[in-house]
């Protein structure tokens, strides 16, 4: 039998919403999304197809014209290679990023002192002792680092979060239409009511377009959200890492991350330790990206269940009446009490797969960056075994982690998917098996009875659609609890990465106690206590009372503070004064280097120097540095270039003056890109060192072992070139060679030839020596005695003179030798003629 009835009657079992309103807001909903779409979608076809012939058109006019010109089209060039960034004198750099054939401006403001300065006290340093998880810790780092991601409730990511906010709501909604609707279309199959079936379907196809659009929206968001939270935090964390304070010199040193991994017992936590630990890299690309990526969706998992389940509760509420209610809700409070006791510690287990990867992707960077070194030793095996080694490590902690999750997925899926199905069923079947529940929910409305099993099986498919939907917005609740532990653990990495820099980039270290195993006479160097003074800007160099000490960072700072190489260091570099520092290895040559160019600490003592760059000081180390860029790059980019009035004429000069004018040529031109330190030979790096430093013309040049690969006669010019050029030249070599082109000496003492009372420094020095007892010396100087020469090099130098006189000796005795070798080769050539009485 067929039973037909009118749509609009009043119905029981149907859902709350009558079929007018519900028309009505369906209606609604479906005009507002329809008028979204149609601002961000251009429905104009001819005009779309239009605009995208335009299009291809462009771009392909814009290939042609790129092929046409070669790198040396000086026009385009010229373009290229000035507008490479535009210099704002605000600070702040316009990029120009090409991309897909064309050149996008991006303006990049420098995140300002004012703003890191606002920021420090959200970042102290993480305690390594302190769990990892979602606790008040937690909430603390995850704000602090918001501050970064997500700077003001105005910019871009608040807009992109009220759009998200905007599709999660609609999403919400279209699937409570969506709930209703198949209980409608049900109800019209189970009381064969075609038109209404039509009418059904149609309907469904309506919805079906903004649903579909408002889910890539929303995976679209999602993207965006987590890709602009990552810009704004690489901005924030690369002006932080590459500043003028060398932080990521300091970083890598490991000065900033002070905490060992500690030995995790079992069914232990573990502490902060693992969130500190790692390289940069990992820090900046992955860990950044992870957070992001986890904080991004954490807002759509966690966010638009919440607002599923409000809705689909209200939605049951109504339909359930009170008991039901309360049902409801005490399922809610039951699972989140079962999940959160199965809960692993999901935050800390994060952690230590961030740092896992990272110590497998240094063993990976360390392979890439000495890959000649390697291959020479063949080191390849070696390597090998530390890499798998590393690799285990990570796989064996991966297995553990899903291991983790057996437990905790069986709890969850029984919880959420068995345990709330049934209670739903029982919920449901409330107002089905017992009329007084029923009449207490619709008292007072009529019923009839021919319509109950129509509306009964609408009833019972949009509650159980609904029930479904709810079961699936609790399941994914529950899921962002462990989304929330995971993104704990990428908080404390992105955290400990800031907090890090914030620390470093204010001199900010944890203050130890003295080691109880320190001897009373040893001082301990701990960088919480760095107190010397250090004046940049003089037009010389000094060194008053400095200890180089070796800094420690971590648990070795804590357990002995850094190490000291020499006692305290007293010298005085004037203008003219070439100054040669000579020693044993690891004497500490470098090390003063390193001191006096800020990258360790000044610990006691007077440091003044003039400014690093043209016209003060510049350093240059064994290892060149060689920038990725062009060959003009590397003293000053075209743009630089140009703006200081700088020719090529001149580049040309310079690399003559440092035998490398053929380079140009051999390399294709100066605009030629490549990555320099694997093109050019040992010795051609470190002249190109020298280019550089003939390029900039300080008044000092720290030359540390730069010129080690370099033959000696080319050595030899470039020392006299630099002079020439006015450059006071305070060099560190082994090559008594260079003697001849310095005027002072200063001889760092072998520490195993001396016998002296212990001290803690490996060179025992006595600098009591007032500066002015630096100026010329004899060996006979308290200096001297303590294993330390300086000496002036003039004529009546007696260092100089024994050089010279055993040159000079040298050189005789192979004159000597010539009247020999010519009677020689005179005899030689009589026998080869064959002339008589000639004896062999
Ligand atoms: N980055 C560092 N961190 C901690 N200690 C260091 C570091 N670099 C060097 N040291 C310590 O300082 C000592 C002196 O190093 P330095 O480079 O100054 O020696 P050097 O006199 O220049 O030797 P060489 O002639 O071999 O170049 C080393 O033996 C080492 O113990």
């Amino acid at each position: 039998m067929t039973v037909a009835f009118p749509s609009g009657l009043p119905s029981a079992h149907r859902s709350p919403l009558s079929n007018l309103t519900l028309r009505r807001r369906q209606a609604l909903i479906v005009v507002l999304i329809s008028a979204i779409l149609a601002r961000s979608v251009p429905l104009n076809s001819s005009s779309l197809f239009r605009r995208w012939k335009e299009d291809r058109a462009y771009k392909k006019l814009e290939r042609k014209r790129r092929e046409t010109e070669t790198p040396l089209n000086t026009p385009a060039l010229e373009k290229k290679l000035v507008d490479l960034y535009i210099l704002d004198p605000s600070g702040s750099r316009t990029l120009l990023v090409p991309h897909q054939g064309r050149v996008s401006k991006v303006r990049i403001t420098p995140t300002s002192n004012e703003t890191y300065a606002s920021h420090l006290a959200s970042f102290p340093p993480l305690d390594p002792r302190e769990k990892l998880g979602v606790n008040k810790k937690f909430w603390k780092m995850l704000f602090a680092v918001l501050k970064v991601a997500f700077p003001s409730k105005t910019g871009k990511e608040a807009f992109l979060l009220v759009l998200h906010t905007f599709f999660l709501l609609s999403r919400t909604i279209l699937s409570v239409m969506v709930a209703r609707l198949d209980g409608r279309i049900v109800r019209d199959l189970v009381s064969a009511n075609g038109a209404g079936f039509v009418r059904g379907l149609g309907w469904w196809f309506a919805l079906a377009i903004p649903s579909t659009y408002t889910n890539s929206m929303i995976r679209y968001l999602e993207r965006k959200l987590a890709l602009a939270f990552r810009t704004n935090l690489t901005r924030y964390i690369h002006d932080l890492y590459l500043n003028d304070n060398l932080n990521y010199y300091k970083f890598g040193l490991g000065l900033g991350v002070a905490v060992p991994i500690e030995q995790k017992k079992k069914g232990e936590n573990g502490g902060a330790s693992e969130a500190a630990a790692g390289t940069a890299d990992q820090f900046i690309t992955t860990d950044v990206a992870r957070f992001c990526d986890s904080l991004a969706a954490l807002y759509g998992n966690i966010g638009k269940p919440a607002l599923d389940m409000l809705i689909f509760t209200s939605q049951l509420a109504a339909s359930l009446g009170p008991v039901g209610t309360f049902g409801l809700f005490t399922n809610y409070a039951f699972t989140a009490w079962v999940l959160k006791k199965a809960t692993p510690a999901f935050g800390r287990m994060a952690a230590t797969e961030a740092r896992l990867e990272g110590e497998y992707r240094a063993g990976l960077g360390r392979i890439g960056r000495d890959g000649e070194e390697v291959a020479f030793y063949n080191g390849g095996k070696r390597e090998k075994g530390i890499l798998m080694s590393a690799y285990e490590k990570l796989a064996k902690h991966v297995h553990t982690t899903f291991k983790a999750r057996i437990p905790y997925g069986m709890t969850e899926d029984f919880t959420i998917k068995y345990f709330w199905s049934a209670c739903g069923y029982c919920l449901m079947s409330l107002p089905i098996l017992f009329p007084a529940v029923d009449k207490a929910v619709h008292s007072g409305r009529p019923r009839e009875i021919h319509h109950e099993v129509a509306e009964r099986t609408e009833g019972y498919v949009s509650n159980r659609r609904l029930l479904l939907s709810l079961a699936d917005a609790g399941g994914r609740l529950m899921y962002s609890g462990k989304d929330l532990a995971e993104l704990s653990g990428y908080t404390s990495r992105v955290y400990a990465l800031l907090s890090s820099l914030h620390s470093l980039n204010n001199n900010i270290y944890p203050e130890n106690p003295r080691p109880a195993s320190l001897k009373e006479d040893e001082p301990f160097y701990d960088l919480s206590n760095v107190h010397g003074r250090v004046i940049l800007g003089p037009k010389h160099l000094l060194l008053r009372g400095v200890p180089i000490v070796a800094p420690a960072g971590g648990a070795a700072g804590a357990e002995r503070g850094g190490e000291e190489l020499i006692h305290r260091l007293d010298l005085r570099v004037e203008q003219g004064e070439h100054t040669l520092i000579t020693g044993p290895n690891g004497v500490g040559k470098t090390s003063i280097a390193r001191i006096v160019a800020q990258l360790w600490p000044t610990w006691s003592g007077l440091m003044e120097r003039p400014i690093h760059g043209e016209g003060g000081i510049f350093f240059l180390p064994q290892r060149p540095y060689l920038s990725i860029g062009s060959l003009r790059d590397h003293p000053h980019t075209y743009a630089e270039m140009k703006s200081r009035g700088r020719t090529d004429a001149e580049l040309m000069s310079i690399l003559e003056h440092v035998h490398l004018a053929y380079l140009p040529s051999r390399e294709g031109g100066w605009e030629t890109r490549k990555e320099w330190k694997d093109v050019l030979s040992g010795g051609e790096k470190q002249r190109m060192g020298m280019a550089r430093l003939f390029y900039h013309r300080p008044t000092y040049a720290i030359l540390d072992e730069c010129t080690s690969a370099v033959s000696s006669d080319v050595e030899g010019l470039m020392y006299e070139h630099a002079k020439n050029l006015g450059i006071t030249l305070v060099t560190i070599s082994h090559r008594p060679s260079l003697l001849k082109y310095h005027n002072r000496h200063l001889r760092l003492g072998d520490p195993t030839s001396h016998t002296y009372p212990p001290t803690p420094s490996r060179t025992p020095v006595g600098s009591t020596t007032n500066l002015s007892g630096l100026t010329p010396q004899t060996p006979s100087t308290p200096l001297a005695a303590h294993g330390w020469q300086l000496t002036t090099l003039h004529s009546t130098s007696a260092e100089e003179k024994l050089e010279l006189n055993h040159e000079i000796e040298e050189i005789e005795r192979q004159l000597n030798e010539v009247k020999q070798w010519e009677a020689r080769l005179e005899v030689i050539g009589r026998e080869l003629r064959g002339e008589a009485g000639v004896k062999a």
